[in-house]
């Protein structure tokens, strides 16, 4: 089966506050620019991914994902990032009714095609399924098979709310990069260990040494 991704994409300037004491606001515009265009970059090189369709309305994500291919959609209703998620399924089924959609977060800096396409298969095995991140509370995807609603709940303990609402957990083994988003200056530290891709480890580059020892306060 291939799929839709919906990818939320939150105004650069506003996105990963969490990363404050790793990432000073000179930078961390720029690392979560970098963290959406290697997450895009490695989903559309996914041969279960049909498409992906970018939520934002940050002008500079929304040009810089368009150019690797990523249809940009407006964040619409302004309601934060369930509301955006929803918004952007909708748009994906308008223009393909039968569309199998998943939605996925930007911040997956060290996502690999091959192991993105182990948990999309999974999910094609249920109507509605979800994959638990890398600590074990939140959420990295969430599928939606054809005729059937994504219902997202993301947030902080959304994997509790999305096995509440009925949908699988999948347990594909070795996707480790599908499942490490980055909220922390630890998290930036597993991607990286993990092979973070050619945008992220760029961006790292520019940050001061300081930034990515232990004693950050993560
Ligand atoms: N389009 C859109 N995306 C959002 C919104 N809020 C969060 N996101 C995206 O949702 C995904 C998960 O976001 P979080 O890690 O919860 O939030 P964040 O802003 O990136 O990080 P924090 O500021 O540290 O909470 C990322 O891809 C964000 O860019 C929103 O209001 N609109
Ligand atoms: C939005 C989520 O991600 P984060 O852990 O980045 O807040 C989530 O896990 O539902």
């Amino acid at each position: 089966m291939q799929w839709s991704l919906v990818i939320p994409v939150k105004a650069l300037a506003r996105a990963k506050s969490r990363l404050t004491d790793a990432a000073g606001d000179a930078v961390r515009p720029g690392l979560a620019l970098a963290f959406a265009q290697d997450t895009v970059a490695a989903a559309l090189d996914c041969p279960e991914v049909r498409d992906v369709a970018v939520v934002t309305d940050d002008p500079l994500a929304g040009r810089e994902l368009s150019a690797l291919g990523a249809l940009i959609l407006a964040d619409e209703p302004a309601g934060g990032l369930n509301a955006a998620l929803a918004h952007g399924a909708a748009a994906v089924r308008f223009r393909r009714p039968g569309a199998a959609v998943a939605a996925l977060n930007a911040d997956l800096p060290a996502l690999r095609p091959a192991e993105l396409e182990r948990v999309l298969r999974a999910a094609g095995e249920f109507p509605r399924s979800f994959l638990a991140d890398a600590a074990g509370i939140g959420t990295t995807l969430l599928a939606a098979g054809p005729g059937r609603e994504l219902g997202p709940a993301f947030g902080v303990d959304s994997r509790r709310r999305h096995l509440a609402s009925g949908a699988v957990e999948l347990a594909p083994g070795a996707v480790d990069s599908v499942r490490q988003d980055v909220d922390t200056g630890a998290d930036l530290r597993a991607a990286l260990a993990l092979g973070a891709g050619a945008r992220t480890v760029a961006a790292v580059g520019a940050l001061p040494l300081r930034a990515l020892s232990s004693g950050c306060g993560y």
